[in-house]
This record gives structure tokens, C-alpha cells and sequence, in this order.
């Protein structure tokens, strides 16, 4: 089997509450394949968001490790730690975080050029990846003209133009409405076939329901639901 893409080892991470230490993970075990698509659940405060600011290297863990295409990520320096991102990552959270002064095909072509693609190119690539996700028609709007729906897509188009080993979604449907939602979904779904890993958190369990497995935080461990 191949190296995984991403994983955990005896991930803990604690937060000081005035003199007390509240551990939030405890302890969490994780491996995620190449192309693997992963829900989390868990209750309010269970620890998601913790778990996924860990594993995109925006937080450092107190013990444990978080292992991402073989580089342990608390080793990283942060100019190594943005590479990494970079290269490997795509993010889509539940607040599009579009840059409201760019367009849409500006937006998504913006990591590409991060990463030293020139201009013109990011641009034919971010148009490419933008037709991928129905909004070939809406290439020169800003986000402001943008519904709620159409921005998310943008986000995972932005997410998903460089081609990365994993793509971490927080609530991708969260802030949306029950068509658009769906909309999300239904494109999530298609993308299924991408060789990127997805990990998911999420509250909805049609989206949980869509995925390879379904993981659960409870008492700072993740725990197979199906
Ligand atoms: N920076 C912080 N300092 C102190 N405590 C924190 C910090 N961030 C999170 N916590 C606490 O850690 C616990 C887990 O928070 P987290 O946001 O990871 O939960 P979650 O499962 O994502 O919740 P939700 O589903 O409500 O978004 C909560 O009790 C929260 O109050």
C-alpha cells in the first residue's frame, strides 16, 4: 500500500483555561488514503474545528503528530509549513473567504500563482476548473455578485484548481440555504471521482452520508460510525 496522505498519531491538543488545562483531543488516530473521501461528526465543542485547524497545519498540536504526504507538520518552519499548504491542501470552509475585490476565475487562480504559476496560466487553469464547477458563466463576477451558492462553489473550485493530496472542508453547506445546499452536495458528490482525499466535517448526514466513512469525535477520539 501506498505511503498515506495524511495522518495522525496520538494527537492531543489542550487549552488553558485560567489554571486548569482542558483537553479537547485526546489521543486521536487517523490515516487517510490516497483519494479517500472522510466525514467527522461530533457534537457542538466536540472538537472539529480543532482537529481540522491541526491537520492543515494552522495550529500546532500539544502532544502527538500530524503527518501530511510524509512530513511531520510541527517540524515545519513556517515558510515550509505554507509550501506544504500549498502544494498539498485545499481549504473550504463555511464563509467562502473569497477576496471581495477579485473575480471569480482572479479568486480561484490565486493559489496557483501562490505557487509560481505565471499569470496567464493560472488564469486558463482557474477558468478550466471553474467550467468543472458549473460556474463557467460567472468567470468575471466578484463575489459581492455572487449568490451563496455560486461563492462556495468558487471556494472548492479554489480549493480543488491545485490539484491537492487532500482537500479539508469545514460545514461546506453550513451557511447555505436548502437548494444551494444541495447544489453543493450533489457537486461534492461528482468530485468524489478526484484523486484528492476530502475530509469532511460536518453536521449534515447527507453529506456524511456520501463519504467512504464516517468518523465521530467522542472524549477526544475519533470512533468509526460506518
Ligand atoms: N483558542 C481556544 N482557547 C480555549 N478553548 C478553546 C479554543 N478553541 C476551542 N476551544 C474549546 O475547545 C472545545 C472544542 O472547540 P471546537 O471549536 O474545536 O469544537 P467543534 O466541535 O468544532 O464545535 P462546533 O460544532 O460548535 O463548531 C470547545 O469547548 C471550545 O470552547
Amino acid at each position: 500500500m501506498n505511503e498515506p496522505v495524511l495522518q495522525c498519531h496520538s494527537l492531543c491538543r489542550s487549552y488553558r483555561d485560567g489554571d486548569r488545562s482542558v483537553e479537547v483531543l485526546n489521543g486521536v488516530e487517523l490515516e487517510l488514503q490516497a483519494g479517500e473521501k472522510i466525514a467527522i461528526v461530533g457534537a457542538s465543542g466536540s472538537g472539529k474545528s480543532t482537529l481540522l485547524n491541526l491537520l492543515g497545519g494552522l495550529d500546532k498540536p500539544t502532544r502527538g503528530q500530524v503527518v501530511l504526504c510524509s512530513e511531520d507538520l510541527a517540524q515545519l518552519d513556517e515558510a515550509k509549513l505554507c509550501q506544504m499548504r500549498n502544494r498539498h491542501l485545499g481549504f473550504v470552509y463555511q464563509f467562502h473567504h473569497l477576496l471581495p475585490e477579485f473575480d471569480a476565475r482572479e479568486n480561484v487562480a490565486m493559489p496557483l500563482i501562490i505557487g509560481g504559476h505565471a499569470r496567464r496560466e493560472a488564469l486558463g487553469l482557474a477558468a478550466d476548473m471553474l467550467a468543472n464547477v458549473g460556474m463557467q458563466h460567472r468567470l468575471d463576477h466578484r463575489p459581492a455578485q455572487l449568490s451563496g451558492g455560486e461563492r462556495q462553489r468558487v471556494a472548492i473550485a479554489r480549493a480543488l484548481v491545485t490539484e491537492p493530496d487532500c482537500v479539508l472542508m469545514d460545514e461546506p453547506t453550513g451557511n447555505l440555504d436548502p437548494h444551494s445546499a444541495a447544489q453543493v452536495l450533489a457537486l461534492i458528490d461528482a468530485l468524489g471521482e478526484l484523486s484528492s482525499a476530502f475530509v469532511v466535517v460536518t453536521h449534515d448526514p447527507a453529506i456524511a452520508a456520501h463519504m467512504h466513512r464516517t468518523l465521530e469525535l467522542v472524549d477526544g477520539r475519533l470512533e468509526l460510525r460506518s
